[in-house]
């Protein structure tokens, strides 16, 4: 088995991961993050890359950045599904979320899959592509009264082109049909750990952020 280092605290983590894994050699940790659009997702994941050594993907970022890189043959259909709020094919997302990883190197200790997978195309997707190279430990929902959700999405002040009422409508169809039967896949495996955030600080959410990481050993 060739494991790929770039420490020598990882090369015992990844190498003890190595040993107790059998025949799959599982190079990635992973953390989920779902929840409706405006939850507080990112603001949270910030949080945790800060405080806990986990490395922050966001799926809608990278799809932004991706939209924004000259040259991209994909720029105009990943706009098109943000303003309509619907989900841009997995091969693109997974390709991207892959990237990231692999451009992350080894030093850190988990990825934060910020609002992804989305539907079942992406959970299919991931696990076809990714499956056997991560562990998903646990998905992270921060759910939140959908009202406060919106408010927040129109007061982020982000210029974001899917920040109007129009577009927030369509991405909350989206949650509610695609998305949460996704994060209802993953209850009934037993890994959903949700924190109910709409009315608690940005502070208050991390408090028990640290506390299911905690729990989990991570
Ligand atoms: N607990 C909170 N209380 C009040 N405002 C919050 C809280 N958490 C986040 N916010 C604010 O709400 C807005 C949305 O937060 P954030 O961008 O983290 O949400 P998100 O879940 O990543 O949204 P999206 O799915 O649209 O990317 C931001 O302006 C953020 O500062
Ligand atoms: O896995 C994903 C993640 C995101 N999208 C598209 O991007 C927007 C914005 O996502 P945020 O998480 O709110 O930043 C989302 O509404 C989708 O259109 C996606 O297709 N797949
Ligand atoms: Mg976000």
């Amino acid at each position: 088995i060739i494991v790929s280092v770039d420490t020598p605290d990882n090369s015992s983590r990844l190498l003890r991961r190595a040993m107790s894994s059998g025949d799959a050699v599982r190079l990635y940790d992973v953390v989920f993050v779902l929840g409706p659009p405006g939850s507080g997702k990112g603001t949270q994941c910030a949080r945790i890359q800060e405080n806990l050594g986990f490395v922050h993907l966001s799926a809608g970022d990278l799809l932004r950045a991706e939209r924004q890189r000259a040259g991209s043959e994909f720029g105009e259909l990943i706009e098109t599904h943000i303003k309509n709020g619907s989900i841009v094919p997995v091969e693109i997302t997974c390709k991207l979320l892959e990237n990231a990883m692999i451009a992350s190197g080894t030093a850190a200790k988990g990825f934060l899959i910020d609002g992804f997978p989305r539907n079942q195309n992406n959970l299919d997707g991931w696990v076809r592509e990714m499956g056997a190279k991560t562990k998903v430990h646990f998905v992270l929902y921060l759910s939140a009264e959908l009202e406060i959700c919106v408010d927040r999405c129109l007061n982020r002040g982000q210029g974001r082109t899917d920040d109007n009422v129009e577009s927030i409508q369509k991405r909350i169809t989206t949650y509610n049909n695609q998305t949460f039967p996704i994060i209802q896949h993953y209850e009934q495996l037993g890994l959903v750990r949700e924190i109910k955030c709409g009315t608690k600080t940005p502070d208050q959410v991390y408090a028990e952020v640290a506390q299911v990481f905690g729990n989990a050993g991570l």
